[in-house]
């Protein structure tokens, strides 16, 4: 279908414009194709001139030509009402400049847009891309083949199109899910979720949740659901909810710095004792280190060293930081327990300390990560398989100012990940406050409504080839709707996130509900006390007085 004519390159190298009389089917964000000529590498390796369809993404808009001012200057009356009073055809009234960039044809070799650099001539008719080809371009995903079906294209009527990004791409090269509060994040996550534990992927994934928000999940296990998660092998999902009673880590996993982050405020010959006493302990190759056991090699080191009085100072400090639930040895998680192909476990953190958030989440992923640097470089390992991990809340985990015990493992997993199979999510609704790094290296990004001008710079910065021209969009999004870009796609588009299969368990609190079954719970009492629709006159209560 002709949607317009090129009318003259654009501004850009990569842009020209289009004239068409209507922009209803051309929006900011659609895709649209000419043909032309190009050379390219046929099958036998030789150069030859193809005709190939050139996709261009529609930047910008304006109108050209409209109705007089005089026509609009009664809001009740309509211009084409005004024009058939006077006698004048409405006919071509509207015209508009359209401006696109091209991306480029796609290379059935490369799997990926390959960029011709030439914009087309003056006169070119310009159509609307088709809905198949978007589906096999945009990504490079096929349907029940590893891959996450996330949703349709928004410009397109819903369902239309069906989008899927590549499972193995996003979970080597990380991800993020940035929007404001309420836009859709930890929805869109969990249908992530959904779509890795289904038969043709059997992910095995950790879920950091700080808020409580991702136990329905366990709605994958239902019976009802069954069409959706079994598969034909016997296959099921099985989804893990742990709590922080039955979260704890063995002492014996802490690194020096975890323990010098615990520790309430040592002074320099504390901190030399507990180096000195930690790495004692650590080389007697003792599964089980205990609070006394510490203790007692700080109180040998004291004496060796002659610094007693600060032995004696680091005893308290000592039980202070590891006398607590947290860290309990007989009860630890293991991580053949947390972690299994086909087996998503939550981890609900919303009662525990963010200082223990961020430890837990320090002791866990560095465990992760050396359990599979060793099995990649075929040493014993508890981790034969690659993992992925979620985090809500993640710029608690990475935050820009650096401080917490999480950041340098987070740091060192999404540099070096890809290569051990551990990959990251990073799901936060304050970009600007994530780690610059961290962001940067969370190759897929879903980016959904952001306002904040602060959050936004920090995705423009983060983010390498989202255009300006999507970026605008962000403030304009309603929940559902995202810009998903990065290695998982061919070229950035605007989806709108399918429904959830299981439950979404994350609505706002109902503020005015909750204060009436408060109030009337607290009406009643211990005797019960009439409901207020029982009393005389409140059935009454918005009729006018006497
Ligand atoms: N793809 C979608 N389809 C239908 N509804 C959606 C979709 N995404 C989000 N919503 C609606 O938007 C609401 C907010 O989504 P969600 O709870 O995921 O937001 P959030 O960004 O995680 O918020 P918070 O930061 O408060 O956790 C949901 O309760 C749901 O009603």
């Amino acid at each position: 279908m002709v949607v317009g004519i090129v009318s003259e390159p654009g501004e850009g190298s990569n842009e020209f414009v289009i004239v068409t009389p209507d922009d209803t089917e051309i929006k900011t964000g659609e895709f649209v194709y000419y043909t032309s000529d190009v050379e390219v590498r046929n099958d036998d390796g030789e150069i030859e001139e193809q005709e190939k369809k050139i996709f261009a993404r529609v930047t910008g808009r304006e109108q050209q030509r409209g109705f007089p001012d005089q026509f609009m200057a009664d809001p009740g009356v309509s211009p084409n009402a005004v024009a058939r009073k006077l006698g004048i055809s409405t006919d071509g009234v509207d015209l508009y400049n359209i401006t696109a960039t091209v991306i480029g044809y796609y290379d059935e070799q490369l799997n990926d847009f390959t960029n011709p650099r030439i914009v087309p001539e003056p006169g070119t008719e310009i159509s609307l891309a088709s809905d198949s080809d978007l589906e096999d371009y945009l990504t490079e995903a096929e349907p029940e083949e590893g891959s996450a079906f996330i949703g349709d294209l928004i410009h397109r009527p819903p369902e239309r199109t069906k989008i899927h990004l590549p499972i193995d791409a996003f979970t080597s090269t990380h991800l993020s899910v940035l929007a404001s509060t309420g836009s859709g994040k930890s929805y869109t996550a969990s249908v992530l979720v959904e779509e890795m534990m289904q038969p043709d992927s059997r992910a095995a994934i950790l879920v950091l949740d700080p808020h409580g928000e991702y136990g329905s999940l366990d709605d994958m296990e239902e019976e009802e659901l069954s069409d959706k998660f079994r598969g034909d092998d016997g296959y099921s999902p099985e989804v893990q909810i742990k709590r922080p009673d039955d979260i704890q880590i063995r002492i014996s996993e802490l690194s020096l710095g975890d323990l010098f982050s615990i520790i309430d405020d040592p002074s320099d010959p504390q901190e030399q004792v507990l180096a000195e006493a930690w790495n004692q302990l650590q080389s007697e190759e003792d599964d089980y280190i205990s609070i006394n056991n510490i203790q007692d090699k700080v109180e040998e080191v004291g004496e060796e060293k002659d610094l007693e009085s600060s032995a004696r100072a680091l005893d308290w400090r000592i039980d202070k930081a590891l006398d607590r639930d947290l860290f309990d040895h007989s009860n630890h998680l293991s991580l053949p327990e947390l972690l299994e192909p086909g087996q998503c476990t939550v981890l609900q953190l919303d009662t525990m300390d963010l200082r223990d958030q961020q430890m837990l989440v320090s002791v866990l992923f560095r465990k992760i990560n050396q359990e599979r640097v060793a099995h990649e470089k075929d040493r014993e390992s508890e981790l034969e398989f690659p993992v992925f991990g979620l985090l809500e809340e993640g710029h608690r985990f990475a935050p820009a100012d650096g401080d917490a015990r999480s950041l340098p493992v987070l740091s060192t997993i999404l540099s070096e990940g890809r290569k051990f199979g551990v990959g990251i999510g990073i799901i936060s609704q304050r970009p600007s406050k994530i780690d610059d790094d961290v962001l940067s290296q969370c190759k897929t990004q879903i980016i959904m409504q952001i306002q904040n001008p602060l959050d936004q710079d920090a995705v423009k910065k983060g983010v390498e080839d989202v255009g300006e021209d999507l970026l605008s969009e962000l403030p304009g999004l309603t929940p559902g709707q995202a810009i998903i870009a990065g290695d998982s796609v061919n070229t950035p588009f605007l989806t709108r996130i399918r429904e959830r299969h299981t439950e979404h368990e994350a609505e706002s609190l109902e503020a005015t509900k909750r204060w009436q079954q408060n109030w009337k719970e607290q009406q009643r009492g211990p005797e019960g006390v009439a409901e207020p629709e029982d009393e005389e006159g409140a059935e009454n209560r918005d009729q006018p007085l006497d």
